[in-house]
């Protein structure tokens, strides 16, 4: 029996490799001489540079960079042949603060700019960048800071690129801007494809779970409209029109236009780039994952991606999560048969997070049986 194991990280309990190894060891048990690939996934956001690096070969190096409250991240970049690998969730990404400092009034991407400048400083003129995972609302301004872009607000006072300043921003100056990031070629790999503004934009989709109270999704919001106008001004273009411009807080929108990049939808970007219809032929049934499957994942999330494939080939696929949160009807539309959440007995997420990997040993079991 063929079984394809591709799941995505479960953001801030397990990784992709670490679902893998715990399914293997319970399938093992289950189908005696199982034909087991391993195939783990990542959809732009927390997990892309390991799964990139990994079905390419690349290397991965560390680097230093500021994090997303402006004190230093230790940090990771990847390359391969002429390509720079970029991961922003490494720089900026929610997991690296704590419940209690998420805060997207003064989170900033300066970090994801830096690795960006340190692959140019390298000579590098292709980039891949991974976004999505992250703390930040900041519309993309703190990468475009480590670049050399200066944000001035109507009295001629420098800003600090965060979600808190982007409501004062009056003037946008691109004269020290790093030209080297148009003379090279990138593709952005974002985790879901919402607008930057608006009931699905950025702050109203993404806000509350980087730690956004009702009157800080207000100030975010007007900010983040104030810069699509100022762009729309100096430079007219619209974010609202880029699909994928307000993913990872509007990152997605200030690189496709401040730096020319091509956005596409991470999760099918990588299918491919692995060959993934090739990997799941003749397979039984595919399992996938994520941490929570809800009306988010059906924007591009790995699970979406992955069901999109499977159905086209017509393999059965079955999703593990930590939790379902509201409407799913649309993942079993697209052809996931069912989806098994870990948990076993009432509990918190803090508990779910503690025993996620007795609990997932525990899932897998369950679902095998289903499935079996
Ligand atoms: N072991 C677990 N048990 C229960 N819930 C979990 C577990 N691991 C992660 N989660 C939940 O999943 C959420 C993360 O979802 P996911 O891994 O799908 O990340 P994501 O793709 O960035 O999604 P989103 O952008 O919607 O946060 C966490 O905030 C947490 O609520
Ligand atoms: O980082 C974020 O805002 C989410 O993952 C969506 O991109």
């Amino acid at each position: 029996m063929k079984i394809v194991v591709s799941p995505d990280s479960f953001k801030g309990s397990l990784s992709s490799s670490e679902i893998i190894s715990i399914c293997e060891k319970v399938i093992i048990r289950h189908v005696k001489g199982a034909d087991i690939i391993h195939m783990p996934i990542a959809d732009g956001g927390e997990g892309t540079l390991d799964v990139f690096a990994g079905i390419s070969g690349g290397k991965v190096e560390n680097i230093r960079v500021t994090g997303p409250l402006g004190s230093g991240v230790n940090a990771q970049f990847g390359h391969r042949d002429d390509t720079f690998i970029v991961e922003m969730a490494k720089a900026s990404g929610i997991t690296l603060i704590s419940q209690y400092e998420k805060n997207p009034l003064k989170a900033t991407s300066i970090g994801t700019g830096e690795i960006i400048r340190c692959g140019l400083d390298r000579g590098y003129r292709k980039f891949i960048i991974g976004i999505g995972g992250s703390a930040t609302n900041d519309g993309g301004t703190g990468m475009l800071y480590a670049l050399g872009a200066r944000f001035y607000d109507g009295g001629g006072k420098e800003l600090y690129p965060n979600g808190e300043s982007l409501a004062e921003i009056e003037k946008i100056d691109m004269d020290g801007f790093d030209s080297r990031i148009w003379e090279s070629e990138i593709q952005v790999m974002c985790d879901v494809d919402n607008p930057l503004t608006g009931e699905r934009g950025a702050t109203y989709t993404y806000g509350v779970q980087k730690g956004a109270d009702e009157d800080m999704l207000v100030l975010l919001e007007k900010g983040m409209k104030n810069f699509r106008e100022k762009v729309i001004e100096e430079f007219g273009v619209d974010m609202d029109t880029i699909s994928g411009a307000g993913a990872a807080g509007g990152m997605g929108g200030a690189l496709s236009v401040f730096c020319g990049a091509r956005l596409l939808l991470g999760i099918d970007a990588i299918l491919e780039f692995a060959d993934f219809p090739s990997i799941i032929e003749d397979a039984d049934f595919v399992i996938t994952g994520e941490g929570r499957i809800d009306s988010q994942s059906m924007h591009g999330k790995a699970v979406f991606g992955i069901a999109k494939m499977c159905r086209e080939k017509g393999v059965p696929v079955y999703a593990l999560c930590g939790g379902i949160e509201g409407d799913v009807k649309g993942i079993y539309e697209m052809g996931v048969k069912s989806i098994m959440p870990l948990t076993n007995r009432p509990m918190s997420i803090e508990e779910a997070i503690e025993n996620s990997t007795e609990l997932l040993e525990d899932a897998v079991d369950r679902m095998l049986r289903f499935i079996l």
